[in-house]
């Protein structure tokens, strides 16, 4: 692959790279956030977001400043969430980076095709992604993993494979730039998505989980889920509909479903008066 000829993006840029967020769950040493903002910072990004970090200051402490060296302002304007589902909120395409292999789980992709399926995500205007990275010692638990569209490996050794979170962070925003880069240098999006359809966008995380909590209460009003017994059908269901990426307008239909059957079994229950 030839790389892009400059390594500056043009005024118009920004906006691409704007819309990659960078989100660390649970992380635990404070270098390794100041690391990973220089990272960020250094590839042309800006947006970190954290998960209920170890420490709620740990954005503040010496050593995470002393990392960041000149990427003190990634820091500064760097936000933090109590879940991995507030922090996807309006993302429509987001990555589980993870050094395992899941036997469950989104359909697997490496970083290389990540960031080439990214570039085609942002040629949307309102699209949004994110790379989701997991705590230092545990990495991503599955339930973080089934909130993603995708699960996602650098090919490392296979005998030992497991970077350090920043490290892993910095060859994703690295791939990041080199696949944007020759997106952001066009003067402007092609045609064809100017004048696409917002309705067949992909639904962002945020609506996409709304639509899940419905489905849910419609299955309970159906009766197709026991509330005592529910053994693994919610998360699968969950798992189903995230990885199938759905469109805003298919959220809005299976939203009307949902109404619809929660409807149709509030009237076939018999009214005792
Ligand atoms: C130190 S690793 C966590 C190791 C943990 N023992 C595990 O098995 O997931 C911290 C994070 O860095 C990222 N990471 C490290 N190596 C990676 C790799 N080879 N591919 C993708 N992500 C990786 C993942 O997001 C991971 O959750």
């Amino acid at each position: 692959m030839t790389p892009p000829v400059s390594s500056d993006f043009p005024a118009d840029a920004p906006d691409i790279f704007s819309r990659v967020r960078f989100v660390m769950v649970s992380p635990t040493h404070p270098g390794n956030v100041g690391s990973a903002a220089r990272a960020i910072k250094t590839m042309g990004f800006h947006d970190l977001h954290l998960v209920a970090p170890a420490d709620p200051d740990i954005l503040r402490q010496p050593e995470a400043l002393a990392l960041a060296s000149g990427a003190g302002d990634i820091l500064a304007r760097a936000c933090s969430h109590a879940s991995l589902a507030d922090a996807l909120g309006p993302t429509t395409l987001a990555f589980a980076l993870t050094a395992r292999a899941r036997a469950i789980g989104p359909p697997p992709c490496d970083i290389r095709e990540a960031a080439v399926q990214s570039a085609a995500e942002l040629a949307l205007p309102d699209a949004r992604v994110a790379i989701v990275l997991g705590t230092e010692r545990t990495g991503l638990s599955n339930e973080d993993i089934t909130l993603c569209q995708r699960v996602c490996h650098i090919p490392a050794n296979p005998a030992y494979s497991s970077l350090n979170v920043s490290q892993a962070l910095q060859l994703a925003a690295w791939e990041m730039r080199y696949a944007l880069l020759p997106l952001a240098g066009a003067a402007r999006l092609p045609d064809t998505h100017a004048r696409h359809d917002p309705g067949s966008d992909p639904a962002s995380s945020e609506r996409v989980q709304a639509m899940l909590d419905h489905f849910e209460q419609a299955l309970l009003a159906v009766g197709f889920l026991d509330p005592l017994h529910p053994k693994k059908l919610v998360p699968r269901m969950r798992q189903m509909w995230t990885r199938n990426r759905l469109s805003a307008d298919e959220v809005d239909m299976v939203r009307g479903l949902c109404t619809a059957m929660i409807r149709s079994a509030d009237r076939a229950t018999p009214q005792n008066d």
